[in-house]
C-alpha cells in the first residue's frame, strides 16, 4: 500500500524534483552509513548555494541569494539542504564532515551532452556552429581545471577543516570573453549567437579562496588556456569517433526565457 503510494509520488515528480528528493534521501543514507562505519563524509557542494550573489567575490561566510521557487531552485536548495543535513549529523551524531563548495569546473572527459558552457562552446566551435551566448554575455564566471579541483578535494579530506571551503579558480571572465577565447583557441570561424537569458542566471561569480589557501595550503595552478587546450583536444578526438560527426549541443531550453533569438 505504502510502496504503491510512493511509486505514484515518484512517477508524478519530474526529473529535477526527483533529483532533489533522491539527493536528500541518499545523503541521509550515506550520513547514517558514515556514522555506522566511522567514515569521514565529503559533500560535493556548489557555488550555486550563493545563488545570484549580492556579494563579490563570494566567501564562505556569505549566506547567498537564492530564488526558492525559480528553475534553479531544486538544484540550489537541494545542495543547501544537503549542507544543513551534514552539519546536523555532525552536531547530533558526531559524523565527521567535509564540505567543498565547488565552483565551475571543466576538463577532458566531460560528457558531450553536459549542456554547460565549456562543453557547449568547444563543441560548437569545433563544428563551425554558432556559439550560443545566453543573454548579453556580460555575466561572469571563473573556471577551474579538473585536476586542481581533485587536489583541493584531497587536501580538504586530509585536513581538519569541517566548515565549508570554496574550491575554484578566481580568474573571472564574462561569458562573451570566454566565447571569444574558445573561438580563438579552436581557430574557429563560428559566429556568436545571442539567445534569451536564462532565468535567475547568476550575474557575477568568483570564489574567494583565502580560506582554502590559508587552511589547506591549496590554490589552483593550471592556467585557463592550458586547461582549455586539453579539453579542446579531448573533444576534438571524441568528435572524430562520432559516426557522423553531427553532434550539436543544444542550449538548455528549460532555463531560457521565451523570446526572440538575436545574432551578433
Ligand atoms: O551554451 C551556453 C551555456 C551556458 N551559458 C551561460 O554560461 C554561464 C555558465 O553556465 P553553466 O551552465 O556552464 O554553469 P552555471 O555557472 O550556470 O552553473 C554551474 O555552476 C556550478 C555547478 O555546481 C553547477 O553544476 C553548474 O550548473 C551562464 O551564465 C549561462 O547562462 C551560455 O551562455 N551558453
Amino acid at each position: 500500500m505504502v510502496s504503491k503510494a510512493l511509486l505514484r509520488l515518484v512517477s508524478a515528480v519530474n526529473r529535477r524534483r526527483m533529483k532533489l528528493l533522491l539527493g536528500i534521501a541518499l545523503l541521509a543514507y550515506v550520513a547514517w552509513l558514515a556514522k555506522r562505519v566511522g567514515a569521514r563524509l565529503l559533500l560535493a557542494s556548489t557555488s550555486e548555494v550563493y545563488g545570484d550573489p549580492e556579494v563579490h567575490p563570494q566567501s564562505e561566510d556569505y549566506w547567498g541569494h537564492v530564488n526558492p521557487i525559480g528553475p534553479r531552485a531544486c538544484y540550489d536548495e537541494g545542495k543547501r539542504v544537503a549542507e544543513t543535513m551534514c552539519y546536523a549529523y555532525m552536531k547530533q551524531e558526531g559524523v565527521e564532515v567535509r564540505v567543498a563548495r565547488i565552483f565551475n569546473t571543466f576538463g577532458p572527459r566531460m560528457h558531450m551532452n553536459d549542456g554547460r558552457v565549456v562543453s557547449n562552446f568547444i563543441l560548437q566551435a569545433l563544428q563551425g556552429e554558432p556559439l550560443t551566448v545566453y543573454g548579453s554575455g556580460s555575466q561572469t564566471r571563473a573556471f577551474q581545471y579538473v585536476s586542481d579541483l581533485v587536489n583541493g578535494l584531497v587536501a580538504l579530506m586530509n585536513s581538519n577543516v569541517s566548515s565549508p571551503v570554496n574550491l575554484g579558480n578566481p580568474e573571472e571572465h564574462t561569458i562573451l570573453e570566454f566565447a571569444q577565447l574558445i573561438k580563438n583557441l579552436v581557430g574557429s570561424g563560428s559566429e556568436i549567437q545571442f539567445l534569451s537569458e536564462a532565468q535567475d542566471d547568476p550575474q557575477k561569480r568568483k570564489p574567494d579562496i583565502k580560506k582554502a589557501k590559508l587552511m589547506l595550503g591549496w590554490e589552483p595552478v593550471v592556467p585557463l588556456e592550458e586547461g582549455l587546450n586539453k579539453a579542446i583536444h579531448y573533444f576534438r578526438k571524441e568528435l572524430e569517433y562520432q559516426a557522423n560527426n553531427q553532434y550539436i549541443p543544444k542550449p538548455k531550453p528549460a532555463r531560457i526565457k521565451k523570446g526572440r533569438t538575436r545574432h551578433s
